[in-house]
């Protein structure tokens, strides 16, 4: 990588522009629950993606809504937090780099409620790779239609040649190309991910490529995750999309640039946000359910439950009234990625120029990317441009042990980036943590849905299965629209669009085939 050559800029976050994107309808009902009579009172448990977004589809319809998070900041795993430099300078400390990308069309349905044009979501011009031997694959510049993208990308990979697609048992790749939901996960569910592309022929050297963009994404060893979710995500963001795998990256930092505006907005509409108040457990009452926390019980209509993992097994386990038996058991069998590791270095010097603000380097363990915060993040960029430094962020998935993992990853920073062996290191945050779903070999069939055996209950989030080729933050968001959806429809009250790429390859010849191998 040239050395002296600025990092390009796009010069706007741009919205969905496929003519593929498939809507759903929103289901018809009354505009307003002021039409009912009285209002129906509904809680929403966990302030993440998923919990913002239902609580906001019930507000627009009048429901009155109060929204438990038991951590004191909105925005769940895209929350963020005020902590301190050494220096005693207020730093916003959040899990750090997402990557928003233009196929999200739930989340940005969301984010255009207080940011009309995405004016707050700035692109990143490229996801470059480098792999173990210092290839680096790009992104950048290739055309957006399937599968001319994939093509294109072959034609001027250094990992992924021509001749390797060639290779590729082309009746087994067969289903990366033709993903429909859940069709997929009736065929690919019971297959690990590292087998699948082995069986397919999937050449060794490229491996990293579906494996970072696919798989460490997932928090999972290749070896654990579905193949059928890889496949799933395969189509999303490359063959059954062609908004491209260039995504948008929030200009500061989120609570700034997405939560604290979307509380204004949901404030304005009723909804009453209790931050800080974690739900121990409920209890279905004849009208409702009763929802007990710390601070006490209080009865609401409806519920939906929006919470992690963890958040979610802990209630179900606490409310034997609520669901059925095998609704909770399917709760309890849900399972957490193994942990990762975010660590963020503010530096007294910068980091070069050319170097791009997100770098893919999974294929040598345990470093995953680095991204270059003061590239993108307004405050980062103030506090760079103030104190001449960088700020400079590591993260490791899919982590076995927490170890000396800190150090393993400073070092390999220093051998990918050389100029940053000799910065002073001016703070330094690490969190350690465990709270992504794990989407394991055959867990699909298993996986609670949105609709729950209570119709005055749903669910939301990344973990919960809705059959829409979704992932990560679109699914937390599309499962908030559907949750909302449902419970809307139960009070005959209007629902919201939801749209997704299309739900079937987009090359109909191999949809034939693939039909014909059935
Ligand atoms: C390091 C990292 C990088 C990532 N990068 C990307 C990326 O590039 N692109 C992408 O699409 N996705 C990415 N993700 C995934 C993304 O963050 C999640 O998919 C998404 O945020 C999940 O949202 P959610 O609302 O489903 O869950 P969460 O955000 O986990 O929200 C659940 C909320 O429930 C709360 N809660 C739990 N129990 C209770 C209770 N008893 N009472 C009240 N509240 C409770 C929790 O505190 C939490 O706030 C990344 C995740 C991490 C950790």
């Amino acid at each position: 990588m040239a050395k002296d050559v600025p990092w390009p800029r796009l010069p706007a976050a741009g919205r969905g522009t496929d003519r593929r994107i498939v809507t759903r309808p929103a289901p018809a009902g009354l505009a307003d629950a002021g039409q009912l009579g009285s209002r129906p009172a509904a809680a929403v448990v966990g302030g993440g993606i998923a919990g913002l977004t239902a609580a906001t589809g019930l507000a627009e319809r009048g429901v009155t809504v109060t929204l438990f998070e038991r951590e004191d900041h909105l925005g769940g795993r895209v929350g963020g937090w005020t902590d301190r430099l050494p220096d005693g300078t207020a730093v916003t400390m959040s899990r750090g780099f997402h990557a928003f990308f233009r196929q999200y069309y739930n989340l940005r349905s969301l984010l255009t409620r207080t940011d009309p044009r995405l004016d707050r979501l700035t692109p990143l011009a490229d996801y470059p790779l480098l792999d173990a031997q210092g290839r680096t694959d790009t992104f950048a510049g290739l055309p957006r239609t399937p599968p001319w993208n994939a093509l294109a990308f072959a034609w001027r990979s250094p990992t992924f040649t021509p001749r390797d697609l060639l290779r590729i048992n082309g009746r087994g790749a067969l289903p990366l190309a033709t993903v429909s939901v859940p069709e997929t996960y009736r065929r690919l569910d019971d297959i690990d991910a590292a087998s699948f592309l082995e069986a397919i022929n999937f050449p060794e050297a490229a491996k990293h490529l579906a494996f970072e963009v696919f798989s460490r994404s997932f928090f999972a060893d290749p070896r654990e995750l579905s193949a059928a979710e890889l496949a799933t995500m395969f189509h999303l963001y490359f063959l059954g999309s062609s908004e491209g795998l260039v995504f948008d990256v929030p200009t500061e930092p989120f609570p700034q640039a997405l939560w604290d505006p979307l509380s204004g907005y949901l404030g304005d509409r009723r909804v009453t946000l209790r931050t800080g108040t974690a739900v121990a457990s409920l209890e279905r009452t004849p009208d409702g359910f009763a929802v007990t926390t710390a601070d006490g019980t209080g009865q609401f209509d409806a519920v939906v439950l929006a919470c992690d993992v963890a958040g979610l097994r802990e209630i179900a386990a606490a409310s034997p009234t609520v669901g059925s038996v095998e609704w909770r058991a399917a709760i309890a069998g849900l399972r957490t990625a193994p942990p990762f590791l975010v660590r963020r270095l503010w530096l007294d010097r910068p980091v070069a120029a050319a170097r791009p603000p997100f770098l893919g380097t999974g294929s040598v363990p345990p470093l995953d990317n680095i991204s270059l915060l003061d590239r993108y993040e307004g405050e980062a960029r103030r506090w760079a441009v103030r104190t001449g430094g960088s700020v400079v962020e590591l993260h490791a998935y899919a982590a076995t042990t927490g170890d000396r993992l800190a150090k393993a990853l400073d070092e390999r920073l220093h051998e990918i980036y050389p100029e940053t062996l000799d910065a002073r290191v001016i703070g330094s945050i690490s969190l350690w943590r465990a709270d992504c779903p794990l989407f394991g070999v055959g867990d699909f069939a298993r996986r609670p849905m949105v609709e729950t055996p209570d119709p005055a209950l749903v669910l939301a989030g990344d973990g919960v299965r809705i059959d829409l080729p979704v992932a990560l933050m679109e699914r937390a968001a599309t499962t908030g629209w559907a949750a909302a959806n449902t419970l809307l429809a139960g009070w005959g009250l209007a629902g919201h669009p939801v749209r997704s790429v299309p739900n079937r390859g987009r090359i109909g010849l191999l949809n034939r085939l693939a039909a014909g191998g059935r």
